[in-house]
């Protein structure tokens, strides 16, 4: 049986102010997987311990750094964690990836929601599952804790969502770590356990609608800083003064993007928040002015600004002077001696897709 696919997968914004591990946006920047099953290819793809050859393209953000080996590499691993969980050990016989990853790596533009959500639906179209998207954001789940960006890259658009309460049961489930489950990188001796189905419906959402006017500039730090040292930077408890400050911006937010007209009069002062951006400014240089001085008033057209995900990346929301914009707060890294690119995106609104190819 031969076959070839394409998975697109979106990349994404979280938070968006207020909205801490509930809200998401999809962007219009797409991680692609070309996949091809060939069992007469099979002799390109058996150096791999579970048949799956894997490259990516050379212009691809992590060309450099991302491992290729099947047991090793985010993509791949979590397509193995899916397939073992349905006591399938590895990928079909000459099965071949091609990555192009145009999402800059541990920038706060969801790159590993997009790759956990990519190996998901691999897993599921090698091992011929037919998850729905709901399904198979409980995987994803397993993997990914926070459900803003793996919601927002599966689903598409502009998305809130939380995980609901598990049984202890499902909890004990859910704590397996994946190291347990996959033979370690290293290639150490395969645990030939079958790690337990996901418990279902671990992450609910809702897509909001969004104002086509509003366009998002992603003005993109050359400095990693990856999530977990992001979330470890922050309290472990906070004042009902901050939850309640975030908690009225939060509901406000969500209707405030699908207005039209606009009014940033609402929609700036609803982007601010207390419960992450103040403690990250450490790790941001130049975060704090950033996020202060540019307004609505001073600069026409925007809307609003925040920290993208866990950062590095500023995530302006406008309607109209977007080289300007991203130029002014590029010029503010660059006083901090921190050079950036910038990219101007649309919501991603039909989230990750396959097609036949
Ligand atoms: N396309 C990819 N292929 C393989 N591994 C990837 C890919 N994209 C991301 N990763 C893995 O995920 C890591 C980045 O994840 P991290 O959560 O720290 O940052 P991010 O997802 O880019 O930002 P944020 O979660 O704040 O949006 C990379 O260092 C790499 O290990
Ligand atoms: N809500 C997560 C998003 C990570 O992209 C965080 O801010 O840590």
């Amino acid at each position: 049986m031969t076959r070839s696919f394409k998975i697109t997968v979106p990349a994404s914004s979280a938070n968006i102010g207020p909205g801490y591990d509930v809200l998401g946006i999809g962007l219009s920047l797409f991680l692609e997987l070309e996949v091809s099953i060939d069992p007469k290819q099979a002799h390109e793809t058996n150096a791999d311990a579970n048949n799956c050859k894997l490259s990516y393209t050379p212009e691809s953000e992590g060309y450099d750094s991302v491992p290729l080996q099947s047991d090793a590499n985010l993509i791949t691993r979590t397509a193995l964690y899916v397939l073992r969980c349905n006591n399938i050990r590895s990928f079909p016989c000459g099965t071949k990836v091609r990555v192009h990853n145009p999402i800059p790596l541990g920038r706060g533009l969801g790159s590993s929601g997009a790759a956990v959500v990519a190996g998901v639906m691999l897993g599921c179209e090698v091992g011929k599952l037919n998850y729905s998207k709901q399904r198979m954001l409980d995987y994803c789940l397993m993997i990914e804790r926070h459900p803003d960006n793996i919601t927002a890259a599966m689903m598409g658009g502009f998305c809130g969502s939380f995980l609901r309460d598990l049984t202890p049961q499902e909890v004990e489930r859910r704590e397996i770590p994946l190291s347990e489950v996959l033979p370690e990188p290293s290639g150490g001796e395969d645990t030939g356990l079958i790690p337990p189905l996901p418990p279902t419906d671990i992450g609910r959402h809702v897509k909001y609608q969004w104002n086509p006017k509003i366009k998002c500039i992603a003005i993109i730090p050359a400095f990693e800083l990856s999530t977990a040292d992001s979330r470890g930077v922050l309290p472990k408890a906070y004042t009902t003064q901050d939850v309640v400050f975030n908690l009225q911006r939060l509901a406000v937010l969500t209707t405030a993007l699908t207005m039209d007209p606009p009014n940033p009069d609402l929609i700036y002062p609803a982007m601010q928040d207390r419960v992450h951006q103040p403690y990250r400014k450490t790790l941001i240089p130049g975060l704090t002015e950033i996020l202060s001085n540019l307004t609505p008033s001073t600069y026409p057209g925007l809307l609003g600004i925040c920290l993208s995900g866990a950062g590095p990346t500023i995530l302006a929301v406008a309607t109209d002077n977007f080289e300007d914009i991203a130029l002014e707060i590029i010029n503010r890294f660059a006083k901090k001696n921190v050079q950036c690119a910038w990219k101007l995106l649309e919501p991603a609104y039909e989230g990750a897709t396959v097609e036949e190819s």
